[in-house]
């Protein structure tokens, strides 16, 4: 962050375009591998943050020939700038320094290895993921993630982003034999101000609501089982087919709406016949990793006066106007440290992408621009979005929860144990009280330094009657009246377990325990969070 992401005005006959390859691709070596790709582009000192890419499309044969040709845009990918000259002068330019910059040979390839591929891979390892192309109508956004071009006699061939991504996953899938995977897609538009479901164009006006966890979500969306990338291309033809589109004056195929592709991918470890077995398997329980992945085609802004667009097509354009806006507004925000209100509730786009905006989400962003001298106002004006967009920091944890049926398992079967030594009547826990909805949770990401930060979770029981147990903000605050052998077995076999667990995720654990548990159980899970404190404040 800093100096590179800041826009340079050079108003000085000193600077001079020497050097400034105009719309030439990186050199391979840049592009060579997804490990390549991934220590250059994800992975530097910073903190984490939205990572931006720019894309500049060539010259469309309607744009070819007249003034519009005039070389005003000059990318320069191994510098990862993009110069932008005023008509006319050879004095007055903008420079603006991204994560990567692709000008107008790179292939789709050299774009899923720059923006992609290592959003893929974070969310193959149980992050969430987003993947966005932001740019004015016709500037390639959707060639960029949904093209797939389909060939009659060899199938389908992928091409663009989202098929792509989806047979980069179900590769990684079938290469890991030490975990199975369910992984499913939804995908949806925004279209004027309505959610509606691409799979199931029956319901409409879909509502976002706020999880447990405060993760957003669609309530009633179809999520559809993925076995193969056949499958995810057909599912993105019927969605397609059902997405709102039209001729406009810029665009013959102008999106006008929001485009989102979500596929969800869980992984759960594959436990050998050995350990299935083996009485101490809490040791070898790795629950399962969900990661998300938000494939977003945003709709171009477009200038009225410009598309000629008219009555419905008009409003429709208002509305894509409105919420980029509303995008524009939380991504100043975002970047701001001073600002604290963030107006997520300002449109549909941008309360569904509040995650991908500085949260538990690691964000790609592609701008994509068009090369014309006529669109060069549009062309800066998404530029500087990504600038803005580079300082917008995020906060992605790894989304591990505790397989809730083994850990349910394991919860009854130290219940039983108890029982049978009828030291129940010792308990503080009442009898009634045995059946109750428990979810714990506690997200405790830890920052660069080793540190926990401030839990934030809440305690949550939804029908409790554990009126042993109360709970506050911070687990600290949280305190169980349990046996000092419960505790004592907590300490043995849960401590050991989370341990082993956060040894593994050095850098940040989310660990999530519920389900129909035992009410002396819950104690005990919570019992066994806490000790999580007691790990991290000894290192
Ligand atoms: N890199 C590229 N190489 C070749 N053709 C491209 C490239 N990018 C875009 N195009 C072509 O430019 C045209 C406009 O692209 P596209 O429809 O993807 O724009 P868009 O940004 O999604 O527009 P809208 O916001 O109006 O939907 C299409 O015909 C597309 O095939």
């Amino acid at each position: 962050m800093g100096d590179h992401s800041t826009p340079r005005h050079c108003a000085s006959n000193r600077c001079k375009f020497h050097g400034i390859l105009s719309l030439d691709k990186p050199p391979p070596d840049m592009l060579s591998s997804a490990h390549h790709a991934k220590s250059h582009f994800l992975q530097d000192s910073d903190s984490e943050r939205v990572r931006v890419t720019v894309r500049a499309r060539p010259f469309m044969k309607v744009e070819e020939g007249h003034e519009n040709e005039i070389p005003v845009v000059f990318v320069n990918p191994v510098k990862s700038t993009v110069t932008v000259r005023r008509k006319g002068s050879f004095v007055d330019y903008t420079e603006f320094k991204f994560d990567a910059v692709l000008g107008d040979s790179a292939t789709q390839a050299d774009v899923y290895q720059v923006a992609a591929q290592p959003i893929v891979l974070d969310v193959l390892e149980g992050y969430n993921g987003t993947i966005m192309a932001y740019g004015q109508t016709g500037a390639g956004k959707t060639y960029t993630l949904s093209d797939v071009v389909i060939n009659e006699t060899n199938g389908s061939r992928v091409e663009g982003i989202i098929p792509r991504s989806a047979a980069n996953i179900f590769e990684y899938a079938a290469n890991d034999k030490s975990h199975e995977y369910h992984i499913s897609m939804s995908y949806i538009q925004i279209y004027m101000e309505t959610i509606q479901d691409l799979l199931n164009p029956e319901t409409s006006n879909l509502q976002i609501r706020e999880g447990e966890d405060g993760g957003i979500f669609i309530a009633g969306v179809h999520e559809i089982e993925v076995r193969s990338l056949e499958d995810v291309v057909t599912l993105l033809m019927l969605g397609d087919c059902n997405r709102q589109c039209a001729f406009t004056k810029l665009n013959a195929h102008s999106s006008r709406s929001h485009a989102i592709v979500i596929i969800t991918v869980e992984k759960k470890t594959v436990h050998s016949l050995d350990t299935r077995n083996c009485a101490d398997r809490r040791r070898t329980s790795k629950g399962i990793l969900v990661g998300k992945l938000f494939l977003v085609d945003l709709a171009g802004s477009e200038r009225l006066k410009k598309s000629g667009s008219e009555g419905l097509r008009a409003t429709e354009a208002m509305s894509v106007n409105m919420s980029l806006t509303a995008l524009g507004k939380c991504i100043s925000a975002r970047a701001d440290p001073t600002v604290t209100h963030v107006p997520f509730r300002d449109s549909k786009l941008t309360r569904l992408l509040q995650e991908s905006l500085g949260g538990n989400t690691k964000t790609s962003l592609i701008i994509n621009i068009a090369p014309c001298c006529d669109y060069i106002q549009e062309t800066l004006s998404s530029l500087k979005f990504g600038i803005r967009a580079m300082k917008v920091g995020s906060r992605a944890i790894l989304n591990f929860e505790e397989e809730f049926r083994v850990l349910n398992r394991n919860l009854q079967e130290d219940s039983q144990s108890k029982d049978k030594q009828g030291s129940d009547t010792n308990s503080q826990i009442q009898k009634g009280d045995s059946e109750v909805w428990a979810d714990a949770k506690c997200a405790n990401p830890v920052d660069q330094k080793g540190r926990v930060s401030e839990r934030k979770e809440k305690i949550k029981f939804r029908k409790t009657s554990m009126k042993e147990a109360e709970f506050g903000q911070d687990l600290k605050d949280v305190s169980v009246n349990c046996r000092e052998e419960e505790i004592r077995e907590v300490q043995n076999g849960y401590k050991k377990h989370f341990l082993d667990e956060l040894q593994n995720e050095k850098r940040k654990v989310e660990i999530v325990a519920g389900s129909q548990l035992m009410a002396n159980s819950a104690a005990k899970v919570l019992k066994s969070l806490s000790l999580i404190d007691e790990f991290f404040t000894k290192k």
